[in-house]
């Protein structure tokens, strides 16, 4: 009888569905690639009579986790559920009946990797995460095994698709919010709640991945400062526009001498900037290497097969491991404790909009205000609206956050000032 190593799949949404069609597809190329064949065992859900559109052995289902849990032969269990529980509770008990773990859950990875690794340590297991940040893209191996002769000292990028799609709609169709996000929705992009999305949060627990292992240190996700996309306007992004940028959402993290600056926000990056070009659900993230320079890295980063590619190929490495006995080869590589910068510590550059009175001296006041604070002007725009306001928008030169926040305090306490309508950093120029 031709050997296997045994599997058990915890969902099957998007994700699930892509990893038993890449599975089921390419079966024989994956046998010869392992050197032994892989076959799902049983499949975990919550709703047996659902049609997965997928023809489906017999019995294969299940609602009880302990036929996976409890089944000696398998050796694999892939979780690919979503949220923190049940989905913890089950990888726990996973990894301390030595089972070795892949999973695309980023929510679960940046809020308790810490537990997790100490159970595949202590049960000498795999876990495995690659399709938990940037979908397709092969980032976390990449910054564990082949970048590691580096010091890493930033990285940064696109890595949601859905906000990214979202974007990439308004600015080139000037598709409306809601809309949007109901396609990224039915093209399966987003997560059960998009509110992870288009909040930052889901690039928030990215990020914080993603810097984890380049930085060598423990991220805690609370010190990641995070914002969406929901207070982006058509009117910034004609802006941006306007003033030869485009708005992505970013994740930036960089390793500066007094520690770890990480966040998420709308960025205005200039048209010409490699990431501008980054559209649709695409993702892309630069990493930057004391050895290496600077690398980017480019592709799907959500949707069924381009997630379930990245899952296929670690539950091959965890095969690989398993079938030459070294599984948990490669484990955490937190071994340092650096500490992650306040925002207000932040360098970059501001884009401001301001509804202001429209009458003279107004802007000379508003300047002196950000002079005061050190904060010194690139660009002014001055539009007409509606009655007696204007709109002032006004790009900074590249200072720290605290003076912008500061000028601002003083600004909305002049009675020439109706509203602070938007701040966004500008990134990627000189
Ligand atoms: N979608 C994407 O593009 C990407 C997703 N991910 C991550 O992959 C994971 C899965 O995402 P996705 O496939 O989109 O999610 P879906 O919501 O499409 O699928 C979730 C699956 O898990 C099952 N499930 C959920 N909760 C339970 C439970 N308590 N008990 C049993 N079964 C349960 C569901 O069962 P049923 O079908 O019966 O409802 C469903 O099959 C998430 O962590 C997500 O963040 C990562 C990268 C990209
Ligand atoms: N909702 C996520 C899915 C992949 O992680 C995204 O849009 O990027
Ligand atoms: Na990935």
């Amino acid at each position: 009888m031709e050997q296997v190593i045994k599997i058990g799949l915890l969902g099957l949404g998007t994700v699930g569905r892509g990893v038993y069609r890449i599975l089921a597809e390419n079966r024989e190329n994956i046998r010869q690639r392992v050197g032994i064949g892989l076959e799902i065992k049983k499949i975990m859900v919550r709703n047996l009579d659902k049609d997965r559109g997928l023809s489906l052995p017999e019995g294969i289902l299940t609602t009880n986790i302990q036929d996976i849990t409890n089944d000696p032969e398998i050796k694999i269990v892939v979780e690919v559920l979503g949220g923190i529980q049940p989905a913890l509770d089950y990888v726990l008990e996973a990894l301390n009946r030595g089972k070795s773990v892949v999973t695309a859950n980023k929510d679960m990875v940046a809020e308790h990797g810490q537990r997790l690794f100490k159970a595949a340590q202590t049960n000498q297991c795999d876990l495995l995460f690659e399709a938990s940040v940037a979908g397709g893209i092969p980032i976390i191996r990449t910054l564990k095994q082949s970048l590691a002769g580096n010091r890493i000292d930033e990285v940064f990028g696109i890595i949601n698709g859905t906000t990214n799609y979202m974007l990439t709609k308004m600015t080139q169709e000037g598709c409306d919010f809601k809309d949007v996000l109901q396609e990224a929705q039915a093209k399966g992009y987003a997560e059960a709640d998009p509110t992870a999305d288009v909040g930052g949060f889901d690039a928030a627990r990215k990020i914080a991945i993603l810097a984890s292992i380049a930085f060598n240190t423990r991220i805690p996700l609370q010190q990641v400062y995070t914002e969406g996309i929901t207070h982006i306007t058509p009117q910034d992004i004609l802006y941006a526009n306007e003033l030869g940028y485009i708005i992505k959402l970013l994740g930036i993290a960089k390793n500066r001498p007094e520690g770890v600056e990480v966040r998420v926000h709308p960025t205005f990056i200039p048209k010409d900037h490699p990431l501008a070009a980054v559209g649709d659900a695409f993702n892309a993230v630069f990493v930057r290497g004391n050895a290496v320079g600077d690398t980017m890295f480019y592709g799907r980063g959500a949707g069924e097969l381009p997630t379930a590619s990245a899952v296929v190929a670690d539950i091959m490495d965890a095969a690989r491991d398993i079938i030459r006995n070294v599984p948990g080869i490669i484990g955490c590589t937190c071994f340092k404790q650096l500490p992650v910068l306040p925002v207000g510590e932040t360098l970059s550059k501001y884009y401001i909009r301001l509804r202001v009175a429209d009458k003279p001296g107004v802007l000379a006041s508003i300047a002196l205000v950000f002079g005061n604070k050190e904060v010194s002007l690139k660009s002014v725009i001055q539009k007409e609206a509606t009655g007696k306001t204007a709109e002032l928008v006004l790009v900074t030169h590249r200072v720290q956050e605290q003076n912008v926040q500061d000028a601002l305090m003083d600004i909305k306490q002049l009675s020439s000032v109706m509203e602070v309508a938007n701040v966004i950093r500008v990134e990627g120029e000189e």
